[in-house]
């Protein structure tokens, strides 16, 4: 369990508050208005934020003031953050050592890897000889191959077209499951969160509230979020 214990993070006029439970193995979708806090909630179970008062706990495990690499998860955003200098196989190995070095094994778990998000015999390119959906499935490969119990996910294939992002989508799903992680993804299409996230936290005026039924809150939205749906 994924725990936020009566978080709350202050920056520059800005302010959220966080209590709240994410069992081990949802999958989550985070929604709400622009600006109410997404981005800068995930920051904080990421670790690149300290928040102002409150614990994050993994399984009872207080991580609040573990540093990112050592925490158990790994995240993906827009920006896949692959190393443009660097081969595939070795942005992949970075995920498996900071240092990078690639042992016979790693050598094999890489190429399964690639093979499993259809990247296979293209371990040796560098990002910028991919198209943008096949970086998309390396870094999701690179997600993959580190196999941590946490997936954190912001609008990583907005960048996408709708069938692209809908594939990486299940790819997505599909890994999560065979791997029991915990997802929590920041969404700004409903349709994504119906398609992989059956629970929802809503982000609005200053709070994150507890996972809920993401089928019902799109059915009934409040106004905060129906404002920002568009409907
Ligand atoms: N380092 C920072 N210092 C001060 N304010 C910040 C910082 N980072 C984010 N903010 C503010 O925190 C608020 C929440 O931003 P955040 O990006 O988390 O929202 P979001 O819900 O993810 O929005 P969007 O849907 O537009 O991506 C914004 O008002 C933003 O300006």
């Amino acid at each position: 369990m994924l725990t936020l214990d009566e978080i709350r993070i202050d920056l520059d006029g800005f302010r959220l508050s966080a209590d709240l439970s994410i069992p081990a193995g949802a999958r989550v979708a985070l929604m709400g208005p622009s600006g109410a806090g997404k981005s800068t909630l995930l920051s904080v179970i990421a670790g690149f934020l300290a928040p102002s008062r409150g614990r994050v706990l993994w399984q009872e495990t207080e991580i609040t003031r573990t540093p990112p690499g050592a925490r158990p998860l790994s995240i993906l955003f827009q920006d896949q953050n692959l190393f443009p200098h660097l081969s595939v196989a070795r942005n992949l190995a970075l995920g498996l050592n900071p240092k990078g070095k690639i042992s016979g094994a790693d050598q094999s778990r890489i190429e399964t890897a690639l093979d499993r998000v259809g990247l296979a015999g293209l371990g040796a390119r560098k990002p910028g000889q991919l198209s943008g959906g096949q970086q998309s499935r390396a870094a999701l490969a690179r997600a993959l191959l580190r196999a941590r119990p946490i997936l954190l996910l912001d609008e990583p294939f907005a960048a996408l077209g709708p069938a692209l992002k809908a594939e990486m989508l299940a790819l997505v799903d599909e890994i999560a499951r065979e791997q029991g992680t915990t997802v929590l993804m920041v969404s700004h299409d409903p349709e994504d969160a119906r398609a992989l996230c059956p629970q929802t936290v809503l982000v609005a005026e200053g709070r994150a509230h507890p996972p809920q039924d993401t089928a019902r809150l799109l059915a009934e939205p409040p106004p905060a979020l129906r404002a920002y749906l568009g409907g």
